[in-house]
């Protein structure tokens, strides 16, 4: 294609969203003409399913859930009107209380106020509000959030050890859906810890958001913590970004979650247009299945050019990937579908990945982000005539076509700056891509039933260093090799896991498990004591 083709197939094809000021162009993914006919059938009951969703129907039928996110923009269209209350009584408690905290009405029993968050939570229940905070922060945030989104604890050390002699104002907000996902437990046990050593009660500077009845919301009550926000069955993890998830975390930062909201809004308003080639998220939808012939042969690769949308990427990854990395249909027919999601920003990627792109293998389509905007204030020319963010721009359009070139694909996202406002549409453009996809393939988008097996898997690990731990300690006198404890503990075929907890039990000092080398290194000893 010249580029004089590519110019008119811009123009033909350029669907835009007035309002939030993006537009989405594809004409740089090679579709036949015909394909958007073919796939008109399709789309139209993608749309079916996406309206019945908005109404309320069991989306989620393995969960045998309602799947509500676009209501938490739009509270008048939940089926119930106790639902549009409990989502608008909601957003007014986040901003009252994200007041209360920045007046100081709220406060700390040993400082005058809070001036730091520190969010625990982990995948649906930090990615969105880390997503948020690193987009839309400023050094003049009313407050600065920290995350603890693991549970490595020299990760947690390292975050401590940022907060400094300010956990006395810092306010810990617990984030968990369930209430029960243990990494996110263990932030929370170690952040506890850390204010008790300093002489501080944890549940005066502890919030909690989660299911009602849930583990960490009995755990709050009992702690007498300062408040408890709520979190429904009918929003998943991965789109609750817009539910108090993404909007306390937020507001206490001193963001506009109205504008989020609202750019989500009328995004919602635009991919709810039936006409799909002027809805961006059905176009999108329609782009991923084209370019992985609806079985997610190419990869996504996100290259927001702005450093602000670095986390991008990573955010979409949950999105997409728990959203459609599926093993049955339906029908319950093995299908193993997906999409895999990575990226980071460019110009930066430039310097690093980008060479395989165009020259290696062939198994990706991109998506660009352009940002019109290039900062707050005017731009220092660093040569005459041309600024930073010119160069920015050359660079995204050189890249483009260095791809295109090679016959790589992509489609262009272009949106005026980064502001709530285009953040919350952003968001809401892939959640509704997202769902209209899994139409298309015919998959349950809403449930993750793989992330079960690692969950127990872990669980027996566990389990079983339980056991290892209670046989050193009940036999001190000699050291024993992972063979001999591993049949000992009733679990011979276990025994490379066995290993593997005795190394990491030797490995720190602290649990009491000592090595004593052997002739090689499977024949090392430990010992307890
Ligand atoms: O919010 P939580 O219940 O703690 O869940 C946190 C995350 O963990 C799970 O394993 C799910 O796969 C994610 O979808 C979820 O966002």
């Amino acid at each position: 294609m010249t580029e004089r083709q590519l110019w008119e197939r811009y123009k033909k094809y350029l669907c835009g969203v007035e309002s939030v000021g993006l537009t989405l162009d594809v004409s740089r993914m090679n579709f036949a003409e015909d394909f958007l006919e073919r796939m008109r059938g399709p789309m139209e009951k993608a749309f079916d399913a996406m309206a019945a969703l908005e109404k309320g129907a069991i989306s989620n039928p393995d969960e045998k859930r309602r799947v509500g996110h676009y209501w938490l923009r739009a509270p008048e269209l939940a089926p119930e009107p106790a639902l549009t209350k409990e989502i608008q009584d909601t957003v007014a408690a986040v901003r009252a209380f994200s007041e209360d905290v920045h007046a100081g009405r709220v406060k700390p029993p040993k400082a005058d106020r809070f001036t730091r968050v520190l969010l625990v939570g982990i995948g649906g229940s930090a990615l969105g509000p880390q997503l948020v905070a690193d987009a839309l922060g400023t050094a003049v945030d009313r407050m600065q959030v920290f995350f603890f989104d693991n549970t490595d604890p020299d990760g947690m050390d390292r975050v401590l050890a940022q907060l400094g002699g300010t956990l006395a104002e810092t306010l810990t907000v617990v984030i968990s859906k369930s209430g029960g996902t243990k990494e996110t437990r263990n932030g929370m046990v170690e952040a506890e810890r850390a204010y008790q050593q300093k002489g501080l009660e944890f549940g005066r500077h502890a919030v909690a958001v989660t299911g009602e009845g849930s583990e960490l919301d009995r755990y709050a009550k009992k702690g007498n913590w300062l408040r408890t926000f709520p979190m429904w069955d009918w929003v998943g993890g991965r789109t609750s970004v817009l539910s108090a998830v993404g909007l306390l975390p937020a507001r206490l930062q001193g963001l506009d979650i109205d504008g989020m909201l609202a750019g989500a809004r009328d995004m919602d308003v635009a991919t709810r247009e039936r006409d799909m080639l002027r809805n961006p998220a059905a176009m999108m939808a329609l782009m991923w299945f084209h370019a992985g012939n609806g079985r997610g042969q190419k990869d996504l690769v996100i290259l927001p050019y702005k450093d602000r949308l670095l986390l991008l990427s990573r955010y979409l990854q949950q999105l997409v990937m728990e959203s459609l990395g599926k093993e049955k249909d339906l029908e319950g027919k093995v299908v193993n579908q997906g999409l895999a999601v990575y990226g980071n920003k460019g110009s930066t990627d430039q310097h690093a990945y980008v060479q395989q792109l165009r020259e290696g293998v062939s198994n990706f389509f991109a998506t660009f982000v352009e940002v019109l905007k290039d900062r707050e204030g005017t731009s220092m020319r660093v040569e005459e005539d041309f600024t930073s963010g010119d160069y920015l721009l050359g660079f995204f359009l050189g890249t483009r076509r260095a791809l295109f070139e090679k016959g790589r694909e992509s489609m262009t996202l272009t949106v005026p700056d980064v502001s709530a406002r285009t953040l919350g549409a952003l968001i809401a453009l892939h959640e509704r891509a997202v769902g209209l996809y899994a139409s298309l393939v015919n998959i349950n988008a809403y449930h993750q039933p793989g992330v079960e097996a690692g969950k127990k898997a872990a669980g027996a690990v566990l389990e079983l260093q339980r056991k290892v731990l209670a046989k050193l300690r009940g036999d001190k006198a000699k050291g024993h090799t992972a063979e001999e404890l591993a049949t000992a503990v009733g679990s011979p075929d276990e025994v490379e896991t066995v290993f593997k907890v005795l190394e990491h039990l030797a490995a720190n000092a602290d649990q009491g498990v000592k090595r004593e080398p052997g002739a090689n290194r499977f024949d090392t000893r430990f010992r307890a004591g």
